[in-house]
C-alpha cells in the first residue's frame, strides 16, 4: 500500500497534488512519501512483535539524510555498507549500537570508522576480511562483534544480478566452513563472533528460498552452540519484493515473511536482525517526468521523457517494469496505445519501456514512475552532464525540498584543471 492516489483526476502523494511539485522544482524529480515509509517501517516491526528484533534498514535502497532520518525516529537501525552509508546512518541519528555493518570489500578506513562508532556488529565475508578485522580493532585496543555471512547456497529465485546466496557468487563464506571459520575467530583477541548472517538475494517473490536458508542457519546455530560458540543474533538480511506491475501476483506480506521467521528461528532464543530496504523505500517513491516529444516511429510512437536511464537506472539495468502513470487521471473509455517511452540519454538502452499500453501523452504532459523509492535517486548519474535529480519529501499537506537539484555551474565547478592546462579563453 502507498499514498501515491488520484483524488479529483489528480495524482495527489499524501494530500500534495504531483503536479504542484512537479512546477515547484520542475522536472525529473523524485518524491517520497513520509505516511508510506513509516507504514512500511511498522509492517515489519508487527511481523516480528513479540520477538527480540532489530530493523535495520538497507540504506543502500534510500540513502537521502531524510529518509534515514524519518525511520531513526521510529527506531530503525541502519545496515550499511561504505564508510559513507556509516557516516550518513549517524549524521540521521541512527544509534551506533542499531548499526550493522556489510559488505565483501570493508577497508581499514572504514573498519576503524565502524569500530570509532561504536557499531553493533560487522558481518564478515571472508578469511582476508576477518584477519584484517581483526588487526584493525587490536590496534584501537577494541574488540569487533562479528557475524559470520554465510552462503548457503539457494536459489533466490529472482534477477541473476540481485541473486546473492548461490555459491557461485562473491557474497558470504560457504556454509560448510563455518564450524571452521568460528573455531578460528573465536581464538583471535580482536574479534568476538556473536551471531550468523543471511542475505540470499533481492525483490525475492517467493516465501521458500527464505524459508530454506533459515533452515540452514537455525542448523548452523544449532552446530555451533554444540561447539561451545555463544550464537546470540541472526540477522537474516533484506530481499522481500515488492508489486512492480499491477497485472503480477503480489509477492508475499511481511507478516508472512515474520511467520517463516518464527517457524523456522524463532523458538533459538536469539535476537532477530532483518535489512529490508527495498520494501521499506520501493513504494515510498514516484520519478516525476514531463513529455518533451512524441515522435512517430517505424513501429509505434516514442514518448520522449526529460528523465533518463542516468535519474532511474532499473529498468536498463534490470530490464525492470516501473508501471508509468500520467498525473492528469485519463478521463474514462481514453483510447489506450503501445508507446515505447524513452529518455533522451544517447543510448539505445535508453528506454523505460517498450510497446507499453498508454493513454496519449503529448509535449508537456507529466507522469509518475512508480516503485521508485528505492534504487532510484541512489543509483543515479550525471551521464550526459545530466545534474543528478531533485528530492522532495511530503508529510500530509506539506513538501519539502530534502535535495536541491544541483545548478549547472554546481556540476561543473566538481572539476578542476591541473595546473598545466591554460583555460582555454573563446
Ligand atoms: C547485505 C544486504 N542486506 C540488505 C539488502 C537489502 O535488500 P532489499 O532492498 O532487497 O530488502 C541488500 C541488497 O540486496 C544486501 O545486499
Ligand atoms: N539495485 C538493485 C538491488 C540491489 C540490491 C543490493 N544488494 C535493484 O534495483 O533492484
Amino acid at each position: 500500500m502507498d499514498h501515491f492516489t488520484y483524488r479529483g483526476g489528480r495524482l495527489h502523494a499524501e494530500d500534495v497534488p504531483l503536479e504542484e511539485i512537479a512546477r515547484a522544482v520542475g522536472t525529473p524529480a523524485y518524491v517520497y512519501s513520509t505516511a508510506t515509509l513509516e507504514r512500511h517501517y511498522r509492517v515489519f516491526a508487527e511481523a516480528l512483535a513479540g520477538l527480540p528484533h532489530l530493523i535495520a534498514y538497507a540504506l543502500k535502497a534510500n540513502s537521502n539524510q531524510a529518509v534515514i532520518a524519518t525511520l531513526a525516529r521510529l527506531g530503525a537501525g541502519a545496515d550499511v555498507v561504505s564508510g559513507g552509508e556509516l557516516a550518513r546512518a549517524l549524521a540521521a541519528g541512527v544509534a551506533p549500537q542499531k548499526i550493522v555493518f556489510s559488505g565483501v570489500g570493508k577497508t581499514a578506513e572504514e573498519m576503524r570508522a565502524g569500530l570509532a562508532a561504536g557499531i553493533r556488529h560487522f558481518n564478515v565475508e571472508s578469511v582476508p576480511e576477518l584477519e584484517a578485522l581483526d588487526g584493525v580493532a587490536q590496534a584501537m585496543g577494541r574488540v569487533a562483534k562479528i557475524c559470520f555471512r554465510v552462503n548457503p547456497d539457494v536459489d533466490a529465485e529472482t534477477h541473476e544480478k540481485i541473486a546473492t546466496g548461490k555459491a557461485e557468487t562473491k557474497f558470504g563464506v560457504p556454509i560448510g566452513d563455518a564450524p571452521a571459520l568460528y573455531a578460528r575467530a573465536a581464538a583471535m583477541a580482536g574479534v568476538e563472533p556473536v551471531g550468523i548472517d543471511v542475505h540470499i538475494g533481492s525483490q525475492l517473490t517467493g516465501l521458500h528460498p527464505f524459508e530454506s536458508a533459515f533452515a540452514k542457519v537455525a542448523a548452523l546455530t544449532a552446530s555451533l552452540r554444540a561447539a561451545g560458540h555463544a550464537i546470540s543474533r541472526l540477522d537474516l538480511g533484506g530481499g522481500l519484493g515488492i508489486p512492480y506491475r499491477a497485472s503480477n501476483a503480489a509477492p508475499p506480506l511481511p507478516f508472512d515473511y515474520g511467520a517463516v521467521i518464527r517457524r523456522t528461528v524463532g523458538h533459538l532464543g536469539c535476537e532477530i536482525e532483518i535489512e529490508p530496504g527495498r520494501l521499506i523505500a520501493g513504494n515510498a517513491g514516484v520519478l516525476l517526468a514531463s513529455v518533451i516529444y512524441r515522435k512517430r516511429g517505424a513501429d509505434r510512437d516514442f514518448v520522449i521523457l526529460d528523465a533518463a536511464m542516468n535519474d532511474l537506472v532499473r529498468p536498463a539495468m534490470y530490464d525492470a517494469w516501473h508501471e508509468i502513470v500520467p498525473l492528469q487521471e485519463p478521463a474514462p473509455g481514453a483510447a489506450i496505445a503501445p508507446a515505447d517511452v524513452v529518455g533522451p540519454v544517447c543510448e539505445t538502452g535508453d528506454i523505460f519501456a517498450k510497446a507499453r499500453d498508454l493513454p496519449p501523452l503529448g509535449a508537456g504532459d507529466r507522469v509518475a514512475f512508480r516503485s521508485a523509492g528505492a534504487y532510484g535517486a541512489v543509483m543515479a548519474s550525471e551521464y550526459n552532464s545530466r545534474p543528478l535529480v531533485p528530492e522532495v519529501m511530503v508529510s500530509g499537506g506539506e513538501f519539502a525540498v530534502i535535495r536541491a537539484r544541483p545548478t549547472l555551474e554546481e556540476m561543473i565547478g566538481r572539476d578542476t584543471l591541473p595546473p598545466w592546462i591554460e583555460p582555454a579563453r573563446a
